[in-house]
């Protein structure tokens, strides 16, 4: 089984109710989220406070307008001479074409400055995803978070802070005028502006934020429905479960489609009570100007800049909105970029930077397990127990056992994709925890459970094993794998497409493009998690021997196997059985000696040769 894919969870079926939220398991304080994002806007601040200034530009022209074109259109009605309106006329103009001038460029600073930093968000989460091997997420989860999460980045930029320090700018600007004209007025219009900036964001947060909450983890549900029910598609219909899972989906599907329109209907009530704040307020500025002995053209003026100023801030409402709706994946994603937060993405890093002299590809290393226990829940038993290991170079081992045996999870520690609960794994005495985690790979590695075959040519899946290998080299993988011929008898040959996780091929073949890519790669300690998989017992004999005559000498190899065949040439076979090692020795001696080795030899033996070739 793959042991790295979902170490820590249980797996989730089409049928199943939906996860619980998806909050990683790194805390995240209230205003964290908002912080890390702010913490990677840091070297775009320069252009979102422009695009914020602009944003503000945007609204107080159109403020201004409003309450000059009000000023105008009242004057005009007195027929002054022309020449006490030009200013205003020049105004007009000035105002409605600079307004149009400010909108585009804050658009254009304002993504220009979130575009670019979402790059770096989505090669940080990305690298974060792949470097987090022990990660209990889902497919969907994690392509639900690369899209939407992501966005909410974007949007918490975009749509709440820009626009949200804009609104409250302006408001702030328009007390300030209205003050200048009448301070009573002024105080009616502060507490209108406070109402609609304050009172409303807050009502639309609380309303909003129940929604939210069922919201964001029915959307990842709803995403691993989609990919269950397209991947699965042939496995439900064998079981006839189609049905089921369609329907489970479906009503996920109603439950979503529910709430949104439930969340929709109270932004629409809390909309209309915009409205209706902005029409009360300039009722009562006009009263307070009128008792003010306010001139009638200035009050006009209030009234029309009041129902502007109140427009503009309840964009606050929908920032709030907004907020409340993103919070969710906002927490996720900062919980993902948290981790790593102060490096660039650690592919491109220095090899040395963890300070460990990180191991290389060409280097011999030694690899030890001390009393290494593994426990997947607390309370279960052990999937390995206390089992210790030497692994020096050039040294070859096989570990075989039952089904369950705990063979799968030992090549997890090695690989670092789970972690020991008690014990240590360490790699040239130093402990694998110590290690970057893009190091490791360069050391240990090779083909592990459950292979993935990318929807690719065979070029470049086996150039996924080692960038820029050879002509030579790919074929010297390929050969050992057992897979030239196959590779040569195609019209496209090493630009043959495989289909989707390598659907065009035979199951055989996946598994050997997968051991050739591994060979490729030619980590110092090579792990081959079940390499014959799938072969036929001649072929898997074949595949076997020439894969182990083509790794280096040096490079030590632990090889996972269920099938005893071919492991005579091994310096060690290790037996597991319910995670403890209970034999081992090489193949030559456990063969003699009674125990679970002998007998699934001659079982497995037996099996192979036909029943027949027992009886005499
Ligand atoms: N991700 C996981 N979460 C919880 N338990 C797990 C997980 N992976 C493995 N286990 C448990 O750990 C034990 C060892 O599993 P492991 O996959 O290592 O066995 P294995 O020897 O590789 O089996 P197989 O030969 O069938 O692949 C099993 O009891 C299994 O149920």
């Amino acid at each position: 089984m793959n042991a790295a894919s979902e170490p820590l969870a249980g797996g989730r079926g089409p049928l199943d109710e939906p996860p619980e939220p998806l909050v990683d398991a790194v805390p995240t304080g209230r205003a964290t989220a908002e912080r890390t994002v702010l913490r990677l806007a840091r070297p775009y601040l320069g252009r979102l406070v422009g695009a914020g200034l602009l944003a503000a530009a945007t609204e107080f022209a159109g403020l201004a307008l409003m309450a000059t074109a009000t000023w105008l259109l009242m004057s005009a009605a007195g027929r002054p001479p022309l020449d006490r309106l030009t200013v205003a006329i020049v105004a007009v103009r000035a105002l409605a074409i600079s307004r149009g001038v400010f909108r585009y460029t804050e658009r254009l600073a304002g993504h220009d400055a979130v575009l670019r930093m979402i790059t770096d968000v989505r090669a940080r989460v990305f690298a974060s995803l792949a470097a987090r091997r022990t990660a209990a997420h889902r497919s969907g989860d994690v392509l639900s978070r690369l899209v939407s999460d992501v966005e909410a980045v974007q949007d918490l930029l975009l749509r709440v802070l820009v626009p949200g320090s804009a609104a409250a700018l302006v408001g702030v600007l328009a007390v300030a005028g209205a003050a200048l004209i009448s301070p009573p007025a002024a105080g009616v219009l502060t507490a209108g502006l406070l109402v609609a900036g304050v009172a409303l964001p807050a009502l639309a947060t609380a309303v909003t934020r129940r929604n939210a909450a069922e919201v964001a983890p029915l959307r990842g549900a709803l995403a691993t429905d989609a990919i269950d029910l397209t991947h699965g598609a042939a496995d439900l219909a064998a079981f006839g479960a189609t049905d089921a899972a369609l329907h489970a989906a479906e009503q996920r599907a109603g439950r979503m489609a529910r709430l949104e329109r439930r969340l929709a209907a109270t932004g629409f009530a809390v909309d209309a009570a915009g409205v209706l704040v902005a029409g009360l307020t300039a009722a009562a500025v006009v009263l307070a100007a009128l008792a003010a002995d306010v001139p009638g053209v200035l009050v006009g003026v209030l009234a029309v800049g009041t129902l502007a100023a109140v427009e503009v801030t309840l964009a606050l409402v929908s920032a709030a909105r907004q907020w409340t709706q993103l919070r969710p994946g906002l927490t996720r994603v900062a919980a993902l970029l948290d981790v790593d937060l102060p490096t660039a993405p650690r592919a491109a890093a220095d090899p040395g930077a963890n300070g460990t002299g990180g191991p290389d590809r060409s280097g011999a290393h030694e690899l030890r397990f001390a009393e290494v226990t593994v426990r997947y829940r607390a309370g279960a038993a052990p999937a390995l127990d206390r089992v210790s290991l030497d692994l020096p170079a050039g040294r070859r081992i096989a570990v075989v056992g039952p089904s369950g045996a705990g063979k799968s999870t030992l090549a997890a520690v090695l690989t670092g994709a789970v972690r020991p609960t008690s014990g240590r794994v360490t790699l040239d005495g130093r402990d694998l925890s110590a290690y970057a985690e893009e190091e490791l790979p360069r050391a240990v590695g090779g083909l592990l459970a459950e292979a993935y075959v990318f929807h690719a040519t065979v070029r470049e899946n086996l150039l996924l094993g080692r960038a820029g290998a050879s002509d030579e080299e790919l074929i010297a993988a390929t050969s050992a794998a057992g897979l030239l011929e196959w590779v040569h008898a195609q019209p496209a040959g090493w630009d043959t497409l495989v289909g989707e996780e390598g659907g065009q091929l035979s199951g055989g073949q996946r598994q050997r493009l997968a051991l050739a890519r591994a060979l490729l790669a030619a980590p110092p300690v090579l792990v081959l998690d079940e390499p014959t998989e799938g072969l036929d017992p001649t072929a898997a004999d074949a595949v076997l021997a020439s894969a182990l005559g083509a790794t280096p000498v040096g490079h030590s190899v632990l090889l996972i196997s269920h099938r005893l065949s071919g492991l005579a040439e091994l310096d060690e076979i290790v037996v597991l059985d319910g995670g403890r090692v209970i034999q081992r020795g090489r193949h030559a001696e456990l063969v003699t000696a009674p125990g679970w080795y002998r007998d699934q030899w001659l079982l497995q033996a037996a099996a192979e040769r036909g029943y027949l070739a027992l009886t005499p």
